[in-house]
Parts: structure tokens; C-alpha cells; sequence
């Protein structure tokens, strides 16, 4: 599969967004992450995608100043990773996978002892975390200790807790982990929102129905970058078809996997799924049919999910 496009080094964006060049960082004889080299735009969704152990938190540490390169450089939001870190963390925020509250505090609390520590003024900074914790339905909470609430009452508050100081980048591992439905929509919308701001959002997720729902482009990487590029465009790689037809769609498997160019065809919901390494194949596919008898309803060109996309990549690498 060939969807690892280089990244456009020559329209690196000067200011805003990300720039990250040959990123890597190795513990002792281990690499974690190696040759990183993406951009991303402001006012982008941007996923970081790959399987446990791949380096998206070492990638994410690097990238807001927790933790020093090996080699290479990135600039996000216009300050070097290896060389500002003092003003880089002031245009980043972070929303790790542990919330890492004070459950002996309450809501706010732990917002301002946070707002202590980075140095924020709080008649600027409390208003803008009234507003988030009324837009994540945490409003009237701020004086109950954390320590009573429930695990996504504290995932909500980490994610003001990390929009309290305006970032212009924002690092999310996980971030509707743990939240009922409706709270996972008030944090997709929220984030869809941020990014309309012209804000830079870099999501971390095994969620990738909710990778493919908000974000633009994505990496995914195994230590490398493995691939890079528009989700609707890696979706597109390797085609199927959605064929209803009268009767059992069973039936008409054996002529179809007989094709000279053997398909594989999966029969979901009484429909068949034909899929295709080239869609050129279409009319062979539609003329097989009405030559074994089918009467065909519709056929519709289906993309792939984000996640079977995904999990050919990993496979793929592997061999
Ligand atoms: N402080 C450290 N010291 C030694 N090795 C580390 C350290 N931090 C991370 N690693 C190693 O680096 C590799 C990448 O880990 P990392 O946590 O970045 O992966 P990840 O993609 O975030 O995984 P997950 O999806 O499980 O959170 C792993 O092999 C891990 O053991």
C-alpha cells in the first residue's frame, strides 16, 4: 500500500502549527521514536496514531517540552522543543491519559494551583475555566473535592485544567476515554471547536472510529512513521464495493471469487462486500452477477474504515 507521502518540507508553516524534523529519542541502547519528520497545520485535527509501545507519548513528551530529543528538532507554535522550552510551554497544552488531580482539592483548587504554577493571571485564567467547566457541564462542581468525582466528571476537569491558559497547540492522549456518550460528544465538539480557532489539536487514540470523525490527516507510527497522510485518502486505498442484490447474496459468492482476478467477497447484512484492488474492476464485478442470474439493486463504492486501513499497515510492516 502505497500511502506514506512525503511531508511537503518546502510549505513548512513558519509560525503556527507544527514542524517537526528527524525527532528521535533513544533510552539508553532502546529507540522509542525515530526520524519523525511531519507538519501540521493551525486550526488542523491532526491524529497520532499506532499500537502500545510505539512512541506516541514519547513523541507527545518531546514535542511539549517533557522531554529532550536525541536528535533532531521541532517547532511548535515557533519555539523550538530543544531550544525554548520556557516559552513553549506556554503555548502548549497537555491532557495526559491520567487525569492527575488532587482529589484532596476541589475543582478549583486543583484549576488554580495549576494557574500558580504556570504563573497565569487568574482574572484572566478563572473566567476562561468558568467557561469550560459550564461548557462541560461541570458547572456549580467547582467546590466538591475531585476525590468524589465520578471518572469522567475528572476527565472533563483535566481537559479545562488544560485549556485554562489558551493554548495554541493541544496534545490530547485519550481523550473521551472513560466518558458516557454524550460526554464523548461534548469533548468532540469541543475539540472540533478549539481547532476552529485556528488552533493546532494533536489527538493520541485507539478510538479510530473517532480518529476517522474528527481528524484531517494522520501519522501513524511504530517507532518510524509508517505512514502519513489524509484519513479520506487512505480510506480510499484499496476499494470495495457494496452490492445489494434480490434474494441470498450467498449465493452468488462462488461465481465472483471465481473472477480471473479473484476478489475477496464477504457477505455482511445480506449484502456483498467485493473487494478490489483495482477499481477498474467494477463492470466485471456487475457483469459476473447478472451472468449468474442476480437481479442487483445498487452497487456503491465503499470506503474502508480508518481501522481496517490501520490494521493492513501494521500487518503489512510487519512482513
Ligand atoms: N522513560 C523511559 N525509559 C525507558 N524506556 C522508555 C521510557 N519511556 C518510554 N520508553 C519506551 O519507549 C517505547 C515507546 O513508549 P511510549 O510510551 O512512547 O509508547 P506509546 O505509543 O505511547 O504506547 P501506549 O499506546 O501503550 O501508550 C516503549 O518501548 C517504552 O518502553
Amino acid at each position: 500500500m502505497s500511502i506514506l507521502v512525503p511531508p511537503p518540507l518546502a510549505e513548512a508553516p513558519a509560525k503556527g502549527g507544527l514542524r517537526v524534523r528527524g525527532l528521535a529519542k533513544r533510552f539508553g541502547e532502546r529507540t522509542a521514536v525515530e526520524d519523525l519528520t511531519f507538519d501540521v497545520r493551525p486550526g488542523e485535527v491532526f491524529g497520532l496514531l499506532g499500537p502500545n509501545g510505539a512512541g506516541k507519548t514519547t513523541t507527545v513528551r518531546m514535542l511539549t517540552g517533557l522531554l529532550r530529543p536525541s536528535s533532531g528538532d521541532a517547532e511548535v507554535w515557533g519555539h523550538s522543543v530543544t531550544h525554548d522550552g520556557e516559552s513553549l510551554r506556554k503555548v502548549v497544552g497537555l491532557l495526559t491519559e491520567q487525569p492527575g488531580l488532587y482529589d484532596r482539592l476541589t475543582a478549583r483548587e486543583n484549576l488554580r494551583f495549576f494557574m500558580k504554577l504556570h504563573e497565569m493571571d487568574e482574572s484572566v485564567a478563572w473566567p476562561r475555566a468558568k467557561h469550560y467547566l459550564e461548557r462541560f457541564g461541570l458547572g456549580g462542581r467547582e467546590d466538591d473535592p475531585c476525590g468524589g468525582f465520578s471518572k469522567g466528571m475528572r476527565q472533563k476537569l483535566a481537559i479545562v485544567r488544560t485549556l485554562v491558559h489558551d493554548p495554541r497547540v493541544i496534545f490530547l492522549d485519550e481523550p473521551t476515554s472513560g466518558l458516557d456518550p454524550e460526554s464523548a460528544r461534548t469533548v468532540r465538539d469541543a475539540v472540533a471547536e478549539l481547532a476552529s480557532e485556528g488552533r493546532t489539536i494533536v489527538l493520541c487514540s485507539h478510538n479510530l472510529a473517532e480518529v476517522e470523525r474528527l481528524c484531517e490527516r494522520v501519522a501513524v507510527v511504530r517507532r518510524r512513521l509508517l505512514a502519513l497522510g489524509p484519513v479520506r485518502e487512505m480510506r480510499r486505498a484499496g476499494q470495495s464495493l457494496d452490492v445489494r442484490v434480490d434474494g441470498n447474496a450467498e449465493a452468488f459468492v462462488p461465481a465472483l471469487a471465481a473472477l480471473p482476478f479473484r476478489p475477496n467477497v464477504l457477505v455482511e447484512g445480506g449484502r456483498l462486500r467485493v473487494m478490489l484492488a483495482d477499481e477498474a474492476r467494477a463492470p466485471d464485478v456487475v457483469a459476473c452477477l447478472v451472468g449468474a442470474g442476480a437481479r442487483v439493486h445498487s452497487v456503491v463504492p465503499a470506503q474502508r474504515p480508518l481501522e481496517e486501513v490501520y490494521l493492513d499497515l501494521l500487518r503489512e510492516e510487519e512482513t
